[in-house]
């Protein structure tokens, strides 16, 4: 596709579903290969509409609202950011053959909902995962539990992210309220919720891999060097790449993304989560797009995980290369507060090696994520806690 130039009619222009700092991040890289972007997420001010060159607000998950966004701006490129969204509508649009969803829109229904991508990754493709299974009432829950789930297991929405309604359950005295707590808060109700047993890692990892044109213009798969993590209450706080692992786990982890990637199909970057421990590897989930954990490529690698993202969809040659060792930290909003502002960021930036990146939310809860901060050093350990002391650094006030 030729790449026009932005505002004139023969722009190649990208809708982004979902604007918040990875669609930030997305938004610039697209446009500094000349697309033109249009922003769009359920409220006004977030991060992508800052940098875009229009914006939309509107409930992206009502079909006939994103149907008729797509009939006034008729972009060649609709990029999902998030997973809230009204996925049968992109089926829709993707038939017409006038639009490309990103990677397609079979990746984006399979991967919003952790029933498709298991019965994809485990039952179609026989791919490791943790035992679990699908309840949709209390008693059917505690009955896959007892039946061979056991404990300590996890209890998870159907439909969400970033640990929302998730919990680890112990014992049996916890499963009510883990139920209750998942039924709660899931981004949508499906009835369902999905009880996985614990799997003891060593260590977990993001394994992102990118579907990409060749030298040839054939479809190729590329992976970037692990990238490690830790989460608490299943939403990540920090990130470093890269993750050292034994030859054996990574050319599984390798397989294991290659086959799901394949699965999958589109050109795009995702993000492979996987459970690590000893040459054992498991599957736990993939996102059709740049992953929270990957930011730390913004330090790392010369095309971060946005811009091998707006390479791969554009069809520019890619390289995944690892240019330093770094490392991320999460800067988490601490007050519920609108029009804040932030304190800090000159003891944080007085760290050597380190950034900071605010995603300028126009509000802050107490775990939402307003920034990040990055550091570069001679050993993961050194990067980390580099990335640490600077996060820490920067508090977000009223
Ligand atoms: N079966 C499991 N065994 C061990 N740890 C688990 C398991 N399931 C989830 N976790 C832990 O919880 C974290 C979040 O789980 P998961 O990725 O399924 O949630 P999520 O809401 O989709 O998060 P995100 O959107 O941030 O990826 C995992 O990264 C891992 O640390
Ligand atoms: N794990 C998924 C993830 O990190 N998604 C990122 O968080 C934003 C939502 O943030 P918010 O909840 O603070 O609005 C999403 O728009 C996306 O950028
Ligand atoms: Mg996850």
């Amino acid at each position: 596709m030729k790449i026009g130039t932005p505002d004139t009619a023969s722009a190649t222009k990208a809708l982004l579903l979902g604007s918040g700092e990875l669609g930030k991040e997305i938004a610039i890289s697209l446009q500094r290969y000349g697309v033109e972007v249009i922003a769009v997420d359920r409220y006004a001010g977030a991060p992508a509409m800052q940098v875009a060159h229009r914006r939309h607000v509107i409930d992206m998950t009502d079909a006939a609202a994103v149907k008729a966004l797509i009939a006034l701006e008729r972009p060649h490129f609709i990029v999902p950011e998030l997973e809230a969204i009204a996925t049968d509508a992109l089926a829709e649009i993707e038939r017409t053959g006038q639009t490309t969803v990103v990677p397609n829109a079979r990746a984006i229904q399979l991967t919003m909902n952790r029933e498709g991508i298991r019965q994809l990754a485990a039952e179609e493709l026989g791919l490791p995962t943790s035992r679990y299974a699908f309840a949709e009432s209390f008693d059917q829950l505690q009955a896959a539990v007892n039946a061979g789930i056991g404990y300590p297991c996890f209890v998870k929405p159907t439909m969400s992210s970033s640990g929302k309604g998730q919990s680890m359950v112990k014992s049996a005295d916890q499963l009510q309220a883990a139920w209750d707590y998942a039924k709660a808060g899931g981004r949508t109700d499906t009835g369902k919720v999905i009880v996985e047993a614990k799997i003891d890692f060593d260590f977990e990892i993001t394994l992102l891999t990118v579907r990409a044109l060749d030298a040839e213009g054939q479809v190729r798969t590329y992976f970037c060097e692990p990238i490690g993590h830790r989460q608490e209450h299943g939403d990540y706080r920090e990130s470093w790449q890269p993750q050292a692992m034994s030859e054996n786990a990574i050319a599984l982890a390798q397989q294991i993304a290659g086959k799901v990637t394949d699965a999958l199909g589109g050109l795009g970057l995702f993000g492979v989560e996987l459970f690590v421990a000893g040459d054992q590897v498991w599957f736990s989930e993939v996102s059709p797009r740049p992953h929270d954990t990957g930011m730390v490529t913004m330090a790392s690698q010369r095309q971060s995980e946005f811009d091998l993202h707006a390479r791969a969809i554009l069809g520019l040659p890619v390289n995944t290369a690892l240019d330093r060792t770094a490392a991320s930290a999460v800067i988490l909003g601490g007050i519920d507060a609108k029009a804040v502002s932030y304190d800090g960021l000159e003891r944080a930036l007085a760290i050597p090696d380190t950034d900071v990146r605010l995603f300028g939310k126009p509000e802050a809860f107490a775990a939402r994520r307003m920034g990040v901060a990055l550091a570069s050093g001679d050993t993961v350990e050194a990067a980390r806690a580099k990335a640490l002391q600077a996060a820490a650094a920067v508090s977000v006030r009223q």
